[in-house]
């Protein structure tokens, strides 16, 4: 290109001026708004100013027009902080996270709602619920499944009891390290503190490299780093926040058994989410226990060609169903042929609730 400037004060000269358009035209657009604020409160002043679906527009509108050098995925996580800040100047947003600091569900909030938002860490999933039934944070971040392990029983449990929706999903790909503190002697480290789900993800890895070390649970892979720090021959099991958290260095990197591992995170609120055009839905469904009653359950999501993405089975906690089942799948509830497999389910289980029509993940 003839007009490039080549050296390197041209050059700076350059991105100062862009960076000057750049400030204007975020500061335009946080304006712009703070606008749709005042148009929303007119409307309506119960309104709610976090719009799930239009965020997932958003994101992916700018993923489809990028054209680069910047990678996509690196261009919608720097949208994802505007936009996070022009949320939060239209309203501050409270999240409540499981915890303690340090934990991939903190991650997890931060990469949904971005560096604006306020995040509390609870101490239990059912904390968490609360806190959003409460009204005491706007929202809330839980883990529900992992490629590895499976389902979070707890998360799905808490469901049965509240009156939450939810509003989003996360995934993240989970990596863990084993990480030492600077006392730690790393050719004797003879004990390993994790959270049972990160060693049940490492356990492969385990086995090969420290057989004789003796594992030991705690409750937050946050916690495992916590205690290696006072200790010269311990090592934790946890991913980068709490590595950074604790000022631990990692010994060994990804050492997760398998490379695709990923967690799967909900947004739980207190509104429906409108249809974003790339949308999934959660249900849970108790059925009587008679014959057939998984099969009539499932032939009209198949007679309807509704792809299901998960399919969960917990054991009622109350006398009256023998079976619940947690069903996820593609789709928004306000489209009419999965309202009408909707309808149709109701007719034959014993309870429905619809959990929450969202968008899929764009992060
Ligand atoms: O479009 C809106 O409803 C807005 O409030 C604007 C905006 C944005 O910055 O683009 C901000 C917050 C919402 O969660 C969604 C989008």
């Amino acid at each position: 290109m003839s007009d490039t400037p080549i050296d390197l004060d041209a050059l700076r000269h350059r991105i100062d001026d862009l960076d000057a358009d750049i400030l204007r035209l975020i500061n335009e657009r946080a304006a712009c708004a703070q606008h749709v604020a005042q148009v929303k409160s007119a409307e309506d002043p119960a309104t709610v100013f976090y719009r799930p679906e239009r965020e997932a527009q958003v994101l992916r509108r700018i993923m489809a027009l990028n054209k680069g050098p910047l990678d996509s995925e690196e261009v919608a996580r720097l949208f994802r902080e505007i936009m996070s800040a022009c949320l939060a100047l239209e309203q501050p947003i409270k999240v409540a996270y499981l915890g303690p600091e340090g934990t991939f569900t903190q991650q997890a909030a931060l990469k949904h709602f971005g560096e604006s938002a306020v995040s509390l860490p609870m101490a239990a999933i059912d904390e968490v619920f609360r806190e959003v039934e409460a009204g005491a944070v706007n929202y809330g971040v839980v883990p529900v499944e992992n490629s590895t392990e499976g389902v979070i029983n707890h998360t799905l449990d808490s469901f049965m009891d509240s009156s939450l929706r939810i509003c989003g999903e996360v995934v993240l790909r989970i990596h863990h390290h084993l990480l030492v503190g600077e006392a730690t002697r790393q050719d004797k480290v003879s004990r390993i503190y994790s959270h049972p789900q990160s060693f049940a993800q490492c356990r492969k890895w385990l086995d090969a490299h420290y057989p004789h070390a003796e594992r030991v649970p705690v409750s937050s892979n946050a916690e495992a780093s916590r205690l290696v720090k006072t200790e010269w021959h311990s090592a934790a099991i946890a991913g980068d926040m709490a590595a950074k958290l604790y000022g631990l260095t990692r010994l060994a990197e990804k050492i997760e058994d398998r490379p695709d591992n990923s967690t799967r995170f909900l947004i739980i609120g207190n509104q429906d989410v409108p249809m974003s055009g790339e949308d999934k839905t959660s249900i849970v469904v108790a059925m009587r226990n008679q014959p057939g009653a998984l099969h009539d359950l499932l032939e009209p999501f198949h007679r309807h060609r509704i792809d299901m993405t998960r399919l969960e089975t917990r054991p009622s906690r109350s006398g009256v169903w023998n079976y619940v089942f947690f069903i996820d799948f593609k789709g928004h509830c306000d489209e009419p042929h999965v309202a009408a497999v909707l309808e149709e389910v109701r007719v034959r289980a014993a309870e429905v609730k619809v959990l929450g029509s969202y968008p899929f993940g764009v992060l």
